[in-house]
């Protein structure tokens, strides 16, 4: 059995109070830090860059699961890696060579995940199934914290769920967007194992907002 993972998105922290968010964050058990970066090109706002990564590793030693929202993923690949994230993931959608991305994090002995919007289907990335760490489930549209999830990503999760039972493969099911105490369970009946949740967690108090996912998971 996989070990479900929750992983708050820092994106909805407050940023001039980013350590105490992440320190109460940490200290209420979290399994990793979450961290969105969008370039206002493949989502149309702007977050954090790979500087931010390398600030963050410095503060905490949770593993940094590092989500690229940006077109040309390459050409950021090396400084995220350098900065210390240890799961990547990148979506299909914003790159025409995504064997390769994975190829080079893989060489860097990072977990390489692929991530999916909404609107595009598992089959698009079948043949990337036996080599990935990691598959991100888009549970809303990418680019902002507080949307509502999309109950239709769930079929995705069981399709995900099912293939990899199947065939025997090695990746987590990471779902991000949406993701509250009564969506994790949704989720988690359908085979996800690592949960993104921002401003449930972030715009409320943090360690009990934790408390209420890990419990949900029970
Ligand atoms: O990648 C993204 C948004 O594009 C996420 O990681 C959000 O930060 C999730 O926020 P909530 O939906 O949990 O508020
Ligand atoms: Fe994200």
């Amino acid at each position: 059995m996989v070990k479900q993972m929750i992983a708050p998105s820092i994106l909805s922290a407050q940023r001039l109070n980013l350590q105490a968010d992440i320190d109460q964050a940490v200290a209420a058990g979290v399994d990793m830090l979450h961290i969105d970066l969008m370039d206002g090109v493949f989502v149309p706002t702007l977050s954090f860059g790979p500087a931010f990564i390398k600030d963050i590793r410095t503060i905490t030693q949770v593993p940094l699961d590092a989500h690229l929202m940006v077109c040309n993923p390459e050409h950021y690949l090396d400084e995220v890696i350098a900065a210390g994230a240890d799961l990547i993931n990148v979506h299909v959608e914003s790159t025409q060579h995504i064997f390769r991305l994975i190829q080079l994090i893989h060489a860097a002995h990072k977990k390489a995940g692929v991530v999916l919007n909404p609107g595009t289907a598992v089959t698009t990335i079948a043949p990337l199934l036996a080599t990935v760490d990691n598959v991100l489930v888009m549970t809303v549209n990418p680019g902002f914290g507080g949307q509502a999830f999309i109950d239709a990503m769930l079929e995705k999760i069981q399709q995900l769920a099912q293939l990899k039972a199947q065939h025997n493969y090695n990746y987590t099911i990471e779902v991000d967007g949406g993701i509250n105490d009564q969506t994790i369970q949704q989720c988690a009946q359908a085979g996800a194992n690592i949960f993104v949740a921002g401003s449930y967690i972030f715009d409320h108090q943090i360690a009990s907002q934790i408390q209420k996912l890990q419990q949900a998971l029970k």
